[in-house]
């Protein structure tokens, strides 16, 4: 199996022990999309090769110590070598007796790898008790990673369920699968009814974990999971992020006491492959008008857009669909259903922007988003503070954002909307805080901005 342009893991077109060398020629590879698997296969051989990459590994996945199924699972998702957080992580992860992690790497840089395939070789499949949790803050991410549990244990015998909203009927009495992956607040319900029976959970996962942790984030939620794990025998504990900003560090290291930690400096935060941009507008309004001609550019690839607030995301979403544009919204405030469909339709293709708030700003892997646009520039009293004239930005969530594209090596562009000089000194500070610097491309020069960004692309 391999992941297809599209998404969610497909029947395999790449053959098990599949390598990163360049395809055998073939007339078919004279369309469009394949040429542009091609040249990503071959970057990222380079890339992987390059001891400064972050996906670069000095090991196969057989001297990790993985399971033949677990190899033959990574093979058949066409996975030809670990990346760099997969090579650190996964002997610590695999350790025995189990020791708990902190683990850090770049957005894109396969994280989710390295704790999927530590539930799994941790599970016994010869019992039917719940012997894996993960969390994840939003159902999206849930689903997505669930999705590679699947496809990574699909030579195993894992069963698996979700503890996300709206998911299992209300008179749902044992869940006994093996692992189950969902949100905070679905999990302590089910757990503190006993749905599910945590008496033999041997590992605990927290992806984003920064944001699991932080008293303004999901914090307390995480918290009362963890409390009701049994005490009876030690849970490993993982955490895994792209950041781990200072306030939640000694928290996390209380959270999950004497962890390995694999940790970055704050310089080697940002992804190469993304390059950052802004364009400076009159007004709020002006924002709309922009965003609007930049429409051709958003549907080379996709793209995302993100709003501070829901309402935000509505309002715009509205004006284009009503403007004739092909469009859609996402936020916290749809049901589940439609949250459900709304992210599937864009991962398959169907949707070519989709426009949201941060609820989709943290782990959402979908490779042919090539663009990101923060039409509002993320701001720390989104999480929760309430508003604040003086809000500082949130860089953390900044590069989540950004880190929707240019996923494992691939090319993304960001562009920030500035429109006023408190917006600009936030982005400026953002800029500060990553050392890396946000080019200006002109509002009115659109043949400017498409040749800017074309090159960044390629
Ligand atoms: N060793 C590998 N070889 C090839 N592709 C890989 C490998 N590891 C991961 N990938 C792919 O890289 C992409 C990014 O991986 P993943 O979603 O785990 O990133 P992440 O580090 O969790 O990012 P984020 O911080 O945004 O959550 C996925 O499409 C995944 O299938």
């Amino acid at each position: 199996m391999e992941k297809d342009a599209d998404g969610f893991y497909t029947p395999a077109t790449i053959p098990s022990g599949a390598t990163t060398d360049p395809p055998a020629s073939d007339a078919s590879q004279t369309t469009d999309l394949i040429k542009s698997t091609f040249e990503v296969t071959v970057t990222l051989a380079d890339q992987q090769a390059d001891p400064n990459s972050p996906l670069f590994s000095a090991k196969t996945f057989e001297e990790l110590g993985l399971h033949q199924d677990l190899l033959k699972g990574l093979y058949d998702l066409g996975f030809s070598k670990p990346s760099k957080i997969q090579e650190r992580a996964l002997p610590l992860l695999l350790a025995n007796p189990p020791q708990n992690m902190i683990g850090q790497s770049q957005s894109g840089t396969g994280k989710t790898a390295a704790f999927v395939l530590t539930m799994l070789s941790r599970v016994d499949f010869s019992k039917n008790k719940t012997q894996a949790l993960c969390l994840a803050p939003s159902r999206e991410l849930a689903r997505q990673i669930m999705s590679v549990v699947v496809a990574m244990g699909k030579f195993t015998q894992v069963q698996t369920e979700y503890a996300i909203k709206d998911n299992l009927p209300k008179d749902a009495k044992h869940i006994t699968a093996h692992i189950v992956v969902g949100t905070p607040g679905t999990m302590t319900d089910l757990m503190r009814r006993k749905v599910i029976d945590v008496s033999e959970v041997k590992v605990f996962v927290l992806d984003e974990a920064d944001n699991m942790l932080d008293q303004d984030g999901l914090g307390d939620q995480t918290l009362r999971v963890k409390n009701m794990l049994p005490r009876s025998h030690p849970v490993q504990i993982i955490l895994f992020s792209a950041t781990f900003p200072e306030h939640v560090r000694s928290f996390a290291s209380k959270f999950a006491p004497n962890a390995n930690k694999i940790e970055l400096q704050q310089e080697e935060l940002s992804v190469e492959g993304i390059r950052q941009f802004y364009m400076d507008c009159r007004d709020e309004e002006h924002k709309y008008d922009i965003l609007v001609s930049l429409y051709q550019l958003l549907t080379i690839g996709q793209s995302i857009i993100f709003c501070q607030h829901r309402h935000t995301a509505d309002n715009i979403s509205k004006r284009m669909i009503a403007e004739g544009h092909k469009v859609a919204s996402l936020h916290g405030a749809k049901d589940a259903s439609e949250r459900d469909s709304i992210i599937d339709n864009f991962r398959e293709g169907r949707e070519k922007v989709l426009i949201t708030t941060n609820v989709i700003a943290r782990g959402i892997d979908i490779l042919q988003v090539n663009m990101v646009v923060n039409y509002d520039l993320p701001l720390m009293n989104d999480r929760g503070r309430g508003f604040d004239n003086d809000a500082r930005p949130d860089v953390e969530t900044y590069i989540h954002r950004i880190g929707r594209t240019g996923r494992f090596g691939r090319k993304g562009i960001s562009i920030n909307f500035v429109h006023d000089k408190k917006t600009w000194l936030q982005m400026e500070q953002i800029e500060k805080l990553l050392g890396k610097k946000i080019i200006r491309i002109e509002t009115n020069d659109l043949d400017d901005m498409e040749e800017k960004m074309k090159k960044a692309l390629k």
